[in-house]
């Protein structure tokens, strides 16, 4: 059993909130209160204390909405330090030049929730102990330009096929691909823009928690 939820996985970049005008943490709030069950803080634009600082709102702002998977991209320091503050925060999403994957368990603790990105089957092998993998880029994204090549919904599969662990697509999604990124065998469908930058966050996370289960009822009726 993934200790990873199904569906539908926010990245909470907190400069893309801000640039619509919402606060990060009301945006995780409706998400999760949406049906999104994983939330990870990413904040490149942000020194580490106020990455810290951003952390522990988000968690405390989730602190009564429904359960949900908080994760902290690259940094397990941060996740550390939030968790001294009192913030339950589950793990950490590393990248190839974070710490490894063993590095941040052994720090974080073995129920600790560890993703890595690793974009192609040869990136796979970094990946051991982790608890899913993030795809790379399904299509190119002005969210993150430097990611690429774009693997596309058979990427995707090519990675799904080359390990056992749970992967997540990420990039340039919206609910329309639901269900190719089901049908290539994602077990998760994350988004930055399509619910940061949505004019309603809740509204966008509803929508996307719709075409997920949508894209989902054929597999389980096959
Ligand atoms: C779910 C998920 N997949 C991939 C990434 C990318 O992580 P990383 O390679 O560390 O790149 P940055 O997000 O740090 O630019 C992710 N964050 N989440
Ligand atoms: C954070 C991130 N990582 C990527 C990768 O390919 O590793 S793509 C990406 C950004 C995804 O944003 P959007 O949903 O707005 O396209
Ligand atoms: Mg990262």
């Amino acid at each position: 059993m993934s200790r990873l939820p199904r569906g539908v996985y926010l990245v909470l970049d907190a400069d893309v909130c801000v640039a619509a005008g919402h606060a990060p943490a009301d945006v995780a709030v409706a998400a999760v209160r949406a049906g999104i069950g994983t939330v990870q803080v990413r904040a490149k634009g942000a020194g580490v204390r106020d990455q810290v600082a951003l952390t522990v709102a988000v968690a405390q702002a989730l602190h009564d909405a429904p359960p949900a998977v908080l994760l902290v991209d690259d940094r397990v320091d941060v996740a550390l330090a939030a968790r001294t503050r009192g913030a339950r925060v589950d793990g950490v999403h590393v990248g190839q030049d974070d710490l490894e994957v063993a590095d941040a368990r052994a720090l974080l603790g073995p129920d600790a929730v560890v993703g890595v990105t690793a974009g192609r089957p040869a990136l796979l092998r970094a990946a051991g102990g982790a608890d899913y993998v993030g795809s790379g880029p399904v299509r190119l994204t002005a969210t993150k330009p430097e990611a690429g090549p774009a693997l596309g919904a058979a990427g995707v599969r090519a990675v799904v096929d080359a390990t056992t662990l749970p992967v997540v697509a990420i990039g340039g999604l919206t609910a329309d691909d639901a269900p190719a990124v089901r049908a290539a065998g994602a077990h998760a469908l994350a988004v930055v823009g399509a619910v940061c930058s949505a004019p309603d966050p809740g509204g966008a996370a509803a929508a996307l928690v719709a075409a997920w289960a949508r894209a989902e009822a054929p597999a389980v009726t096959r």
